[in-house]
């Protein structure tokens, strides 16, 4: 039986004002590099020890990989930045608060647009001043396609071959893989690795910052999966992500 490590980075800066991020490429919170020590310190407490790390290539993820290997002692292993893990692509939506997005366009509407598997986001033009267009992080085609705006199922789509190609590979090997990313990209290869359908995927909600341990079987089919650290923290915290569309009371 092998064990996954995945880690949703910590807090961003626009976790906390409760901004659309997407790839906008914000800076961790005070409390996101507090999230970052302690993910490493679970980590280490629960012998999983990385030999290689995967990351997207937005510093909120390569930041809490850098804290998470530093308490881990393991700051010397193969670290590799893909965009293949970034957030996904959101869109016009970037930069927006979310409840006041729920007050415009209303609480379902958002739903829409955060958790459901194929309706992509306001699209954002190549003209627009937040356009990664120009970023020498993306000089692949395929990447220059996503930052119009993605579906889940985009998300997906990129995701899986990185999966398939480099880190399941690993996993298979016996290293002890552990893959820093976001919310959304993270639910992306969930969907994958537990073979769920997207009406299940809609319900998934990762909370910033806590080891989520996949244990998989020699054919890579989930066997357990589960967070570190205390159960009634992660539901609180799960909770929280989910009511972040809506309406502020
Ligand atoms: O804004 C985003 O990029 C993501 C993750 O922070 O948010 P959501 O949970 O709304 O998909």
């Amino acid at each position: 039986m092998k064990k996954l490590v995945l880690l949703r980075h910590g807090q961003s800066v626009w976790n906390l004002e409760n901004r659309f991020t997407g790839w906008t490429d914000v800076e961790l919170s005070p409390a996101g590099l507090l999230e970052a020590v302690e993910a490493g310190r679970l980590i280490k407490d629960a012998g999983l020890l990385p030999d290689i790390a995967y990351t997207s290539v937005l510093q909120r993820a390569i930041k809490t990989l850098w804290l998470g290997l530093e308490v881990c002692e393991r700051m010397w292993i193969p670290t590799v930045p893909d965009w293949r893990l970034n957030e996904r692509h959101y869109g016009a939506l970037q930069g927006l608060d979310k409840a006041e997005t729920a007050a415009k366009y209303g609480e379902q509407q958002v739903l829409v647009w955060r958790r459901s598997y194929d309706t992509a986001p306001p699209l954002l033009a190549e003209s627009d001043p937040r356009s990664e267009r120009h970023d020498p992080r993306y000089e692949q085609t395929e990447a220059l396609k996503a930052m119009a705006g993605e579906t889940l199922e985009d998300t997906v789509a990129r995701v899986v071959p990185l999966w398939e190609q480099a880190m399941a590979p690993m996993v298979q090997s016996g290293r002890q893989v552990l893959v820093v990313a976001h919310g959304n990209s993270l639910r992306a290869l969930i969907k994958h690795l537990g073979r769920h359908t997207r009406e299940e995927i809609m319900e998934l909600n990762i909370p910033t910052g806590i080891p989520l341990i996949y244990e998989l079987d020699d054919q890579g089919s989930v066997l357990d999966h589960y967070y570190l650290g205390d159960p009634d923290k992660v539901a609180v915290l799960t909770q929280a992500v989910a009511n972040q569309g809506r309406l502020q009371s």
